[in-house]
């Protein structure tokens, strides 16, 4: 629930910013204020006034983003990423607009594709998968010049008509961390076992190194949706603030693979990782930042609370407080300078 009474989707762990201030602390209203003041400003001028397509046509933005994208050493970027899923670019909201066009109409084709092909997959969901990926990739590689040509949707003016079912939106900027040359001390990883693992068959978010409480892990990339235009049927949904939702359902980064942790931990232990804003200290921009509550260990799965809400929605009910004090209670948690060494 919000301050309007209304349900919310996937949120920010409220309780949890209660109780410990923001990164650089400033409070819960003024953060809100400034986001709204920002991100409301930016989507009248620059979204709710137009089509998307008239986004898309204005040639100053398609070539600064062209700038931008060249600047982005493609060897950077996460190489065990879903098809269907692209990342965002860490730069002026704006700017992201027309490089996310494109990639949300073909995004949304493979994601479809690739929702039905798991969904084919019935039983021996784990073996068909890998038995269709490898097809999938002989075939990809006989396909590659043909789709370096054209896109995987063919040519551009045949994508044109599918503008208007894009969710109006726009991205917040992410955190170049992600892209920076050290690989990010997580990573996606297909969900094969356990057999009674509640997401097998999908993705989740894994440590591949040690990850101490308190460490502001990455920040949730997303689109920026206002109430009225969020997609209902979007399980990627996150409260932002006010009337405003991040969507990563087709666009998103790292952040869109964190599971919630029912069914994987149990109600004592909780989940590992809570989402809260913070400024963040380099650009001073609002995001929404996933922190670490307990140590994670490498190979472990990284879990957040969805929220009573988000499963209620869904028709499931689950038990336990929404949040309990206990989970964050490793946050003081510095010990084991020999963990540095992992
Ligand atoms: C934000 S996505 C998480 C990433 C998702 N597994 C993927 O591969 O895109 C949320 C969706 O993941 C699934 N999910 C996440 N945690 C779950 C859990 N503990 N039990 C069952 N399903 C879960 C649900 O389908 C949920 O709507």
């Amino acid at each position: 629930m919000n301050s309007t009474g209304k349900e919310r989707p996937l949120g920010g762990n409220k309780k949890y910013n209660q109780d410990i201030a923001p990164m650089d602390p400033l409070d819960a209203e003024k953060i809100e204020s400034i986001v709204n003041a920002k991100l409301n400003k930016d989507l009248e001028q620059l979204l709710m006034p137009k089509t998307i397509s008239s986004i898309v046509q204005q040639p100053l933005q398609q070539q600064e983003t062209q700038e931008h994208v060249s600047t982005i050493d493609p060897d950077l970027l996460p190489v065990n990423w879903p098809k269907h899923v692209k990342y965002l670019l860490d730069y002026e909201y704006h700017l992201s607009i027309p490089v996310s066009l494109l990639d949300i109409v073909q995004g949304r084709r493979r994601q479809q594709k690739e929702l039905q092909q798991i969904e084919a997959l019935g039983k021996d969901r784990k073996e068909r998968y890998e038995e269709d990926k490898n097809k999938e990739n002989e075939s990809d590689d006989s396909n590659k010049n043909k789709e370096e040509k054209e896109g995987d949707d063919g040519p551009r003016s045949e994508l044109e008509s599918d503008y208007d079912d894009i969710p109006i939106g726009h991205a917040i900027p992410g955190s170049l961390r992600t892209l920076s040359s050290d690989p990010p001390p997580y990573e996606i990883r297909f969900i094969d076992s356990p057999p009674d693992h509640p997401v097998l068959g999908s993705y989740g978010l894994f440590a591949t190194k040690l990850l101490r409480p308190g460490l502001h892990l990455l920040d949730y990339i997303s689109l920026v949706v206002p109430d009225g235009y969020a997609d209902p049927n979007s399980d990627h949904t996150l409260y932002l603030c006010n009337d405003l939702n991040l969507d990563a359902s087709v666009h998103g980064n790292h952040g869109r693979f964190v599971n919630d942790f029912r069914g994987i931990r149990t109600q004592e232990q909780g989940p590992n990782v809570c989402w809260d804003l913070h400024r963040d200290v380099i650009t001073g921009q609002v995001r929404m930042g996933c922190k670490v509550l307990k140590r994670i260990q490498p190979g472990e799965e990284i879990l957040c609370t969805y929220g009573k809400a988000y499963w209620k929605s869904r028709g499931i009910l689950v038990t336990g407080n929404e949040w309990e004090d206990e989970w964050d209670t490793d946050l003081d948690d510095q010990s084991d300078d020999d963990d540095d060494a992992k």
